[in-house]
């Protein structure tokens, strides 16, 4: 049996808790029985944030991909020469450039196949922009990057109690009602039951999908996409055989005794899916991106440059996207 190949990890903002992150997972390898990976670039930022985390993590530097299952068991593989100084807590131009290209180098690899999965570092999109990063976050990059069209690239957020899916990601406020169309929802929710079943081996998975409004328009009272829009779209996946329910008011949906209901909640914007997520799993949230022909996660959270370099930032949801990015691949060599 041929083995699986390495997942490439892109290193993030290398001022973010990214690299120390990484450097942590790395040194849980055998207790997290994670899938071995590689870094694109950063060999001595990585060495340099294990370091200010006191923690013993060798970085090997490599030349090929294919180094990288022999090496992982003696240290951090790290691939090619792009590099940076490390300067936890202090964004600047060199990082953002080591961040854009690490992140392109760990896209392409898995586009090509050399690679069985890509995990994301945490970027600072705001950041990156002003150094030629074009696309509104990660998830538009490797839509990009591997052909897929970006509406067909969908965040879903996963963690223990519960997976999500904002329709709507980076999207101002004021602009959702008008972002939102029948042909978006069955669209996205068309993807999001196809996904859970080739990435996540559900076979029948049971789709909530909220309002947009207060009490779910409460009879168009107070808001009539329900009725209108959602309600509609609904439909139309109910008789094309998917298990969806809704329009559901969001605020109960995710109570305890509401969410054994369900595998999934897909939600009309942003902050409606990543608050429950955040506020039940913010250890373990992973952000996966179905849709493409690739498998890609992330850790939910950002860059949280006023804890890198500290000691303090959490390794579990880098822990989680990498295990989830291992099962990912898995599912699929399966089908
Ligand atoms: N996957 C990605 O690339 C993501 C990137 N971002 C970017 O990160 C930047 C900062 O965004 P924020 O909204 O401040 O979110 P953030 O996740 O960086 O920080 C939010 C709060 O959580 C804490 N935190 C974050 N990660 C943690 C960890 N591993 N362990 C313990 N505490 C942790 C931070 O200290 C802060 O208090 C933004 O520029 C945003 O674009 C945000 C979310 C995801
Ligand atoms: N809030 C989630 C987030 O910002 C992650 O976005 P992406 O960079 O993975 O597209």
């Amino acid at each position: 049996m041929t083995r699986p190949k390495p997942i490439a990890v892109s290193l993030g903002d290398p001022a973010g808790v990214g690299p120390e992150l990484i450097a942590e997972a790395w040194l849980r390898l055998e207790s997290e029985r994670l899938p071995p990976f590689f870094v694109t670039g950063g060999a001595s930022v990585l060495t340099a944030a294990a370091a200010r985390r006191a923690i013993a993590v060798p970085v090997i530097r490599i030349e090929h991909e294919a180094e990288a299952h022999e090496a992982f068991s003696s240290g951090l593989p790290v691939l090619g020469h792009d590099d940076a100084e490390y300067r936890p807590g202090e964004p600047d131009e060199s990082g953002a450039r080591l961040a854009i290209a690490s992140l392109t180098r760990a896209a392409a690899l898995t586009v090509e196949g050399a690679a069985s999965a890509v995990v994301t570092g945490p970027i600072a999109k705001s950041h990156l922009a002003r150094y030629g990063f074009t696309q509104p976050g990660q998830t538009e990059f490797v839509a990009d990057a591997s052909g897929t069209p970006r509406e067909d690239a969908v965040m879903m957020l996963a963690g223990p109690s519960l997976r999500t899916v904002p329709l709507t990601v980076h999207a101002a406020l004021a602009d959702v009602p008008g972002l939102l169309s029948i042909a978006l929802i069955v669209r996205r929710v068309r993807i999001v039951a196809a996904s859970l079943m080739r990435d996540f081996g559900l076979v029948q998975p049971r789709i909530a999908v909220t309002g947009l409004n207060p009490h779910a328009g409460e009879d168009g009272r107070m808001g009539w996409e329900e009725r209108d829009v959602i309600g509609p779209a609904l439909a139309l996946l109910r008789d094309e055989g998917l298990a969806v329910t809704g329009p559901h008011p969001a605020d109960a949906l995710f109570a305890a005794h509401e969410r054994g209901g369900y595998d999934v909640a897909v939600c009309m914007y942003h902050d409606q899916a990543l608050i429950p997520i955040k506020t039940l799993d913010f250890d373990q949230g992973v952000n996966v991106t179905l849709g493409l022909p690739i498998v890609r996660t992330s850790p939910d959270h950002g860059t949280a440059f006023g804890i890198a370099g500290s000691g303090k930032a959490s390794a579990g949801a880098t822990i989680a996207a990498l295990r989830m990015a291992g099962q990912c691949s898995e599912h699929r060599a399966k089908r």
